[in-house]
């Protein structure tokens, strides 16, 4: 089921060598969603009807769901679902006004006479992608359009790709209903990304994309990218790198493995051991959970392409397979394993000890499970709410500064040959001081 590797005897370059490469599937689609894109953009909404029609098998008579749709539904989910949205979202909320504190508005230094003070403002209006082809994603909504609206952001727009018949499931227009979302789309895959981008007839143009998708939708983010605040983290088919010893039950390790696989297709799963002994506990753990499982295909599919079960020297070489990999979740399950948090420099989110299934950050921790995948955790990070805001800085140049610093920046512009960057400096040190009005 999983590829075996052992890797004890690399180390250094020759340890990367030995890794298999990330990929994203067989085929690049990157040539079909610019086509995608580039028809949302030229046609606008008769495209949507079109490509929804294509892609998703259904024909649409409109395509956004009403403020009064969404509320119906909340009234419609069972009262202990409704009350976990809550939940989730109150823990979501939490953690982002803490985030939100940290970007306070704040004089950085009083440099040379100048004072430098920095501020951020966030954006007019998010759209915030919520997956929905092979499962549904009433989560992603909150783990978007809450931290949005936190932000500050003013309107949210969100697409969602259709149910068979034409609607958007109860529990994500509940969980819509609950974040308080603007505009609710049914159009989902790269179409959507375009629409929220351009903008078309009915689906308003945003200033930022987020959310999480397939490979189609995680290309066509990154191709938007150009015309629309896009994060840096290809939030695609969903990772995890589980490091685990025989301090934890195999079959808590094998369904860690199993959590993120049964997202679908091209997603990454590594489980990783010290212990051949436990190494092959585990494999058969995750087998017979396979034959019982009802998304056993999903888990199969991806378990098939990027499945591996490592086996290292020590845990050492297992965190440094994981910084490697750099993957969206990354599972150190084992006893002791807070010792080790300082060594982990690549991963879109960590969970640490024995009852750190990455599910827990899926749902209920907090932070997004909006995170970098496809080894962009080397640079990018878990969606927060600086994502929906831009940094300004206020540079308030006093006489002082006039007094010290100008002769440095009088020799920088003649030395570029800038002459009207010297004069308009040169102009206010000999002109002498301005009485204050
Ligand atoms: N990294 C993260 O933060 C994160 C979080 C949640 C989910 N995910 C991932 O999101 C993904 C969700 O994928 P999904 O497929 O269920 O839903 P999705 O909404 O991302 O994709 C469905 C859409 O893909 C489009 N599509 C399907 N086949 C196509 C084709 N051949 N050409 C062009 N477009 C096509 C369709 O329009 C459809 O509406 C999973 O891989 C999951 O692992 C990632
Ligand atoms: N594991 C996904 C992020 O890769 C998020 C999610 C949503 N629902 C369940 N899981
Ligand atoms: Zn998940």
């Amino acid at each position: 089921m999983l590829k075996s590797l052992d890797l004890r005897p690399f180390r250094g370059t020759a340890l990367l060598g030995a890794l298999p490469r990330p990929s994203i599937g067989t085929a690049d689609p990157t040539g079909s969603v610019r086509e995608i894109l580039s028809r949302v953009k030229n046609e606008g909404d008769s495209a949507l009807y079109d490509l929804t029609k294509r892609f998703d098998n259904v024909t649409l008579d409109h395509l956004q769901v009403g403020k009064d749709e969404m509320e119906a539904a909340f009234g419609r989910i069972d009262n202990a679902l409704r009350e976990a949205l809550l939940a989730a979202k109150y823990s979501v909320v939490r953690v982002h006004e803490e985030e939100l504190k940290l970007l306070a508005e704040h004089e950085l230094i009083d440099n040379f006479g100048m004072r430098i003070t920095y501020k951020t403002q966030p954006v007019d209006r998010a759209g915030c992608y919520v997956p929905g082809g092979v499962a549904r994603y009433p989560s992603s909504v909150i783990m978007t359009a809450s931290i949005a609206k936190v932000a500050g952001v003013r309107e949210v727009v969100l697409c969602v790709p259709p149910q068979p018949d034409g609607t958007v499931d109860d529990a994500t227009l509940a969980a819509a209903h609950i974040c308080e979302v603007d505009y609710v789309f049914s159009i989902g895959g790269a179409q959507a990304i375009g629409a929220m981008a351009y903008g078309t007839e009915s689906v308003p143009k945003v200033d930022v994309i987020v959310g999480p998708g397939n490979v189609y939708v995680s290309i066509a983010k990154r191709e938007v990218s150009q015309v629309v605040g896009v994060p840096s983290s290809f939030a695609g088919p969903s990772e995890v790198v589980v490091v685990a010893d025989e301090s934890v039950p195999p079959k808590w390790s094998a369904l860690d493995i199993a959590v993120q696989a049964e997202h679908g297709p091209n997603g990454l799963a590594w489980f990783i051991t010290w212990n051949e002994e436990y190494a092959k506990a585990v494999e058969e753990e995750l087998e017979s959970y396979l034959d019982e499982a009802s998304r056993k295909d999903h888990i199969a599919s991806t378990l098939s392409t990027q499945g591996y079960s490592a086996l290292v020297r020590n845990r050492d070489q297992a965190i440094e397979v994981a910084n490697l990999i750099a993957p969206e979740h990354l599972e150190l399950l084992y006893h002791d394993a807070g010792q080790d948090l300082d060594k982990v420099t690549n991963a879109g989110a960590v969970f640490v000890g024995p009852y750190g299934t990455a599910a827990y950050g899926d749902y209920v921790a907090g932070p997004s499970h909006v995170l970098p995948t496809y080894s962009t955790a080397r640079f990018a990070s878990v969606l927060g709410v600086s994502d929906f805001r831009k940094r300004m800085h206020f540079i308030e140049v006093t006489r002082d500064a006039v007094d010290q610093i100008s002769w440095a920046a009088e020799e920088i512009a003649g030395a570029e040959g800038l002459e009207a960057h010297s004069d308009s400096i040169r102009v206010r040190r000999s002109e002498g001081e301005l009485d204050e009005a």
